[in-house]
C-alpha cells in the first residue's frame, strides 16, 4: 500500500493553497478575493458550520469500486462538485478564467463563469471545448437589453444553464475593498461589457464606481432612507451594474425563463429560506444553490450549511422537486461529503479556485480539484459508501458546543 497520491508535495490540502496563494496575491487582490462582508462573521460561520457535523463511518462494506461521478447539465460530473462563478479571475493569473476553465475540461468539472469575468462568455467556452458543460452566472440588470444580449451570445456559444444571482438587491458592504478603494487595474476589463459587444464603451471599473462603493449611491443603500434610486446609466461596472434592487419572481424570473428556454436551465443562485425554496419551486426554477455569495453580502446571515436543511425540507415537500445545491464554506472533501448526508445534490466551490489559480494559474486550479476529488473520495471508501446517492444523513451526526452527540 502506497501514502494517499500527493501532487505537489508543498501543497497538502486547502489551507495550505490559501497560504501559499495569499504570498503570491498583490494586497488589493488578496483583500477583494478572500474577505467577507463586515465583520466576516458568516464567512467564518459558513467554513466552521460544516465542524458541527461528525461522519458515523460504516465498515467491512466492500468498497474496492467507488464510484464519484453524478450527472449536471445532462453531463457526467467527476465528483458532485462544481467551480462556483467568481469575478475577474485575471487578477489571480493572467491565464484568468481560461486556466480556471482547462481545468475543469481537464477534471471534468462543470465550470460556472461570472457575468463579470476578464475574459468572455465566448473565450471561455472555447477553452472548455464543445463537449464540457458551462453556467453562465447573471446578473440581471435594469438595462434588460445588456441582460437579453448575455443570454442570447451564452445560448449561442452553447452554455447548458444561467444561474442568476439573487443575493445581491444591494452590494454587501466589504470593508477592506472599501479601504483599499478597489478597482481593476488598467489592464484589464470586465470583457463582456467591453469595446466590441454594440460598438459601445462600456469601461471596466473607474474611479467613480469607487465613489459608489463608499458612499452606496445610486445602489439604493444610501443613508437617506427615503432617497428613490435611478437606475444605473452609462458604463457596465459591477458596483453600479450588479446590484439590482426591482427584481421580483413573478416579472422576472418568468421573463428569463423565457429568455432562457429550451436551450438553457434557469437556477438561483442565493437562496437562505425554506419560504424562498417554495417560491423557486411554484416558479418552476429547474435547480436552487444555497447560497449567502460567500458571506460577502449580508454578514449575520445563517451559514448556508446550516440553511440547508430547511431548504432540503421544503423542496423535498414540493411534487415538482428540483436540485438543490450548495456553496461556501467548502474546504475539505469531508465537506462535500456533510453537505450531500444534509440532502444537497451537488456543491459548488469560489475561493479555493481562486486560491489554485493565484498559486500557478492552470496547475493550481487542478490541485485544488484533485485536491478537493481525493478527499471526497477517500472519505466515501472511510464511511463505506461506493455511490453518491447513497450518501444520506444516517452518515452523519450532530455535535453541540458541549459535545452533546445527536443522530439526525
Ligand atoms: C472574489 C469573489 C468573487 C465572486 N464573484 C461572484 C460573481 O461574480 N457572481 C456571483 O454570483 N457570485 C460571486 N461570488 C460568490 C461565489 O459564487 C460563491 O457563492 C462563493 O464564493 C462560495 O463561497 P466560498 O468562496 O467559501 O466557496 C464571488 C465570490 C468571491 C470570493
Ligand atoms: C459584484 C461582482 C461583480 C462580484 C461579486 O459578486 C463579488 O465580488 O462578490
Amino acid at each position: 500500500m502506497s501514502y494517499p497520491k500527493a501532487h505537489d508535495l508543498n501543497c497538502l490540502t486547502i489551507g495550505e493553497l490559501e497560504a501559499l496563494a495569499t504570498q503570491r496575491m498583490d494586497k488589493l487582490t488578496r483583500d477583494y478575493y478572500n474577505e467577507g462582508a463586515d465583520s466576516g462573521s458568516t464567512l467564518a460561520e459558513n467554513i466552521s458550520a460544516y465542524q458541527k457535523y461528525r461522519i458515523r463511518p460504516r465498515v467491512l462494506r466492500d468498497i474496492s469500486s467507488i464510484d464519484t461521478s453524478v450527472n449536471i447539465f445532462g453531463h457526467k460530473n467527476s465528483i458532485p462538485l462544481g467551480v462556483a462563478p467568481t469575478a475577474m479571475q485575471c487578477l489571480a493569473h493572467p491565464d484568468g478564467e481560461h486556466a480556471t476553465a482547462r481545468a475543469c475540461k481537464k477534471m471534468d468539472i462543470v465550470m460556472g463563469l461570472s457575468s463579470f469575468s476578464t475574459s468572455t462568455i465566448e473565450e471561455v467556452k472555447e477553452s472548455l471545448g464543445t463537449e464540457h458543460p458551462a453556467a453562465l452566472q447573471l446578473y440581471l440588470f435594469e438595462e434588460r437589453e445588456q441582460s437579453r444580449k448575455m443570454i442570447q451570445r451564452a445560448k449561442k456559444a452553447g452554455y447548458k444553464a444561467v444561474l442568476l444571482t439573487v443575493d445581491t438587491p444591494l452590494l454587501g458592504r466589504r470593508n477592506l475593498e472599501i479601504r483599499n478603494q478597489f478597482k481593476l487595474p488598467k489592464h484589464l476589463r470586465v470583457a463582456n461589457f467591453t469595446l466590441g459587444q454594440n460598438n459601445n464603451q462600456m469601461d471596466s471599473i473607474e474611479e467613480k464606481d469607487v465613489e459608489l462603493n463608499t458612499s452606496t449611491a445610486g445602489s439604493g443603500a444610501g443613508h437617506d432612507s427615503s432617497s428613490k434610486r435611478a437606475p444605473p446609466t452609462g458604463s457596465i461596472t459591477f458596483h453600479s451594474h450588479a446590484p439590482n434592487p426591482t427584481l421580483t419572481w413573478d416579472r422576472d424570473i418568468e421573463w428569463l425563463k423565457q429568455e432562457c428556454y429550451p436551450e438553457m436551465e434557469v437556477w438561483v443562485k442565493g437562496i437562505a429560506t425554506a419560504e424562498d425554496a417554495l417560491l423557486a419551486c411554484q416558479h418552476r426554477v429547474d435547480g436552487i444553490i444555497v447560497s449567502n455569495h460567500g458571506g460577502r453580502q449580508l454578514n449575520g446571515a445563517l451559514a448556508t450549511l446550516d440553511a440547508l436543511p430547511e431548504v432540503v425540507d421544503a423542496v423535498r415537500s414540493q411534487p415538482n422537486r428540483v436540485p438543490v445545491h450548495v456553496d461556501g464554506g467548502i474546504r475539505h472533501g469531508t465537506d462535500v461529503f456533510k453537505a450531500l448526508a444534509l440532502g444537497a445534490d451537488f456543491v459548488w466551490v469560489g475561493r479555493p479556485v481562486l486560491w489554485g489559480l493565484a498559486y500557478k494559474g492552470e496547475e493550481g486550479v487542478e490541485l485544488c480539484l484533485k485536491l478537493l476529488s481525493d478527499e471526497f473520495k477517500l472519505c466515501m471508501g472511510l464511511a463505506g459508501v461506493t455511490k453518491v446517492e447513497d450518501i444520506g444523513k444516517e452518515y452523519l451526526v450532530k455535535i453541540d458546543r458541549s459535545g452533546f452527540v445527536s443522530r439526525l
